[in-house]
C-alpha cells in the first residue's frame, strides 16, 4: 500500500491551506460494493445536506445517540468494558445500530471511541465509568514523546491491528441498508491533550505548557497522532462509513493563533488521509465561536457547531460557504416540551441560511435524558416544512 505519509506529503511541510482539499463528489477513490457508489448512501438526506443540497427529509442525528440513555445500550454493555466493547465487532455493530432503530435518526455513529486507535497501537489507556480515558503514563516531556513514538508507531496501526474496526463496520453497513454509517476520529489535539494530561481536564494546561514551551515534542507528538487518527478514520470509511467527523472537543481553550500555529496542521493531516475517497468530512468542537473559519480551512466540507453560539452568526462566520450541524441546547433536552420545541424550531430557521443543515446537539446526549424526547425531536425536525 502506498504510505499515508506520501499521500498528503511531509506534515512538517504543511500549513494551513487557504481552502479545504478538493474531495471526489463521486467517491471513485471507494472500493466498489461501498454504500456511496453502489446506491445504497449516495442520496440518503444526510448526504444531500453535507453536500450542500436541500434534501426533502431534513437530517438529524445526535453525537452519542449510542450510549447511556438508552436501556438496551446498558443491557448489552453490562459485564463489558467500554473498550472491550469497542473491540467486539458484533456488539459495537449492536450498539450502533440501536439509536437507528428506535429514533429513526438520518445516520448511525459508529460506536468506537477517540482513544481506541491509540488503544489499538498499543498504549496504556482505559475508559473510567464516570470520568473518561485515562493513560497509565502521561506524555510531557521530549523523552516520554520520544518513548511513545518509538514504543507505538503510527505504522503498526497496520490492515490487521484496524481489523475489529473494519469488521464491526462491514457488520454495521450491512444492516444499515439506505442509512449512512458515520465514521469518525479524535483530532490530533484534543488526543494530544488526553496523552499529556493523562486524563479528562478543565483547562488543559500541561497539554498548552508543551505546546508553547517545546514547540518540537509538540510537533512530534501531533503528528503521530495525526497519522494515527488518520489511519483509523480511513479504516472506516473503506469498510463502507459514508461520511467522517473528526471531533476535536478541546480545541476551543486554544486562541485562534495557537490553532492555526501549532493544531491546524496536523488537523489537516488527518482528514488529508480520506480526501481521495470522496467522503463529507464533518469538523467539530465546542467552544469554537473564534475558530470555525479555520476549522473549515483545514480541509472540513461542513463544520459541526455546538450551543454556544447562534447557527446563523456561525453561517455567518463561515462566509455562507459549507453546510453547518447543529446546534440543539443538550440542557434543553430536560426542559417542558414547548420550550424545547421552540429551540428547534429556532435552531432549524437559522440554518437555514446554511447551503445545508443537518440538525444535531450543539455535544453529546446527556446520560440521564429521556430517550422518548430524543425520538420526539426527530419526528419534529422531520415535520417541519422547508
Ligand atoms: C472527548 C471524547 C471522548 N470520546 C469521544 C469524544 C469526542 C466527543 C465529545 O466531546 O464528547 C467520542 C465518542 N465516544 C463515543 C462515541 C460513540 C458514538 C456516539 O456518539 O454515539 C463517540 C463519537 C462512545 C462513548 N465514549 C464513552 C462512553 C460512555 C461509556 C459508558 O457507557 O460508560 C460512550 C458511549 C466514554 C468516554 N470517552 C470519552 C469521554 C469524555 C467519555 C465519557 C466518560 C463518562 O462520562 O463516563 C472521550
Amino acid at each position: 500500500m502506498e504510505s499515508l505519509q506520501e499521500r498528503s506529503g511531509p506534515i512538517s511541510a504543511l500549513s494551513t491551506p487557504s481552502r479545504p482539499l478538493p474531495s471526489h463528489p463521486d467517491g471513485t477513490g471507494l472500493p466498489a460494493g461501498h454504500p456511496l457508489v453502489d446506491g445504497r448512501t449516495a442520496s440518503a438526506p444526510l448526504i444531500d445536506a453535507y453536500r450542500g443540497r436541500t434534501p426533502a427529509r431534513r437530517p438529524v442525528w445526535f453525537m452519542r445517540q449510542a450510549g447511556r440513555s438508552l436501556p438496551e445500550y446498558r443491557a448489552s454493555r453490562a459485564g463489558t468494558e467500554m473498550l472491550e466493547a469497542c473491540l467486539t465487532p458484533a456488539l459495537a455493530a449492536e450498539i450502533t445500530l440501536q439509536p437507528v432503530r428506535r429514533h429513526d435518526v438520518d445516520a448511525g455513529i459508529f460506536f468506537s471511541d477517540i482513544v481506541v486507535p491509540l488503544k489499538l497501537a498499543g498504549v496504556d489507556v482505559r475508559i473510567e465509568p464516570g470520568i473518561g480515558p485515562v493513560f497509565g503514563s502521561p506524555v510531557r516531556t521530549a523523552a516520554e514523546v520520544d518513548r511513545l513514538l518509538a514504543e507505538h508507531p503510527a505504522e503498526s496501526l497496520d490492515d490487521a491491528a484496524l481489523a475489529p474496526i473494519t469488521e464491526a463496520v462491514r457488520l454495521t453497513v450491512a444492516d444499515l441498508g439506505g442509512t449512512p454509517l458515520i465514521g469518525f476520529a479524535g483530532a490530533p489535539f484534543t488526543l494530544a491533550a488526553y496523552l499529556v494530561e493523562g486524563r479528562p481536564s478543565r483547562d488543559h494546561l500541561a497539554a498548552r505548557t508543551l505546546m508553547l514551551g517545546d514547540p518540537d515534542s509538540w510537533q512530534r507528538l501531533t503528528t503521530w497522532a495525526a497519522e494515527v487518527a488518520g489511519r483509523f478514520l480511513r479504516a472506516q470509511v473503506l469498510a463502507g462509513a459514508s461520511a467522517v467527523q473528526l471531533f476535536d472537543s478541546w480545541a476551543g481553550s486554544l486562541s485562534r493563533e495557537n490553532y492555526l500555529r501549532s493544531v491546524a496542521p496536523a488537523s489537516h493531516h488527518t482528514l488529508a488521509q480520506v480526501s481521495d475517497l470522496g467522503v463529507p468530512r464533518v469538523h467539530f468542537g465546542t467552544g469554537t465561536g473564534e475558530l470555525l473559519a479555520a476549522m473549515r480551512d483545514v480541509g472540513a466540507d461542513v463544520v459541526g457547531v455546538d450551543d454556544r453560539i447562534a447557527l446563523d452568526e456561525a453561517v455567518r462566520r463561515l462566509d455562507g460557504r459549507v453546510p453547518v450541524q447543529g446546534n440543539i441546547d443538550p440542557a434543553l433536552l430536560a426542559a417542558p416540551w414547548p420550550v424545547l420545541e421552540a429551540h428547534v424550531r429556532d435552531v432549524v430557521a437559522r440554518g437555514a441560511s446554511a447551503p445545508g443543515h443537518v440538525v444535531n446537539l450543539g455535544h453529546g446526549v446527556p446520560p440521564t435524558t429521556d430517550p422518548d424526547v430524543l425520538t420526539r425531536v426527530v419526528a419534529l425536525v422531520h415535520a417541519i416544512e422547508r
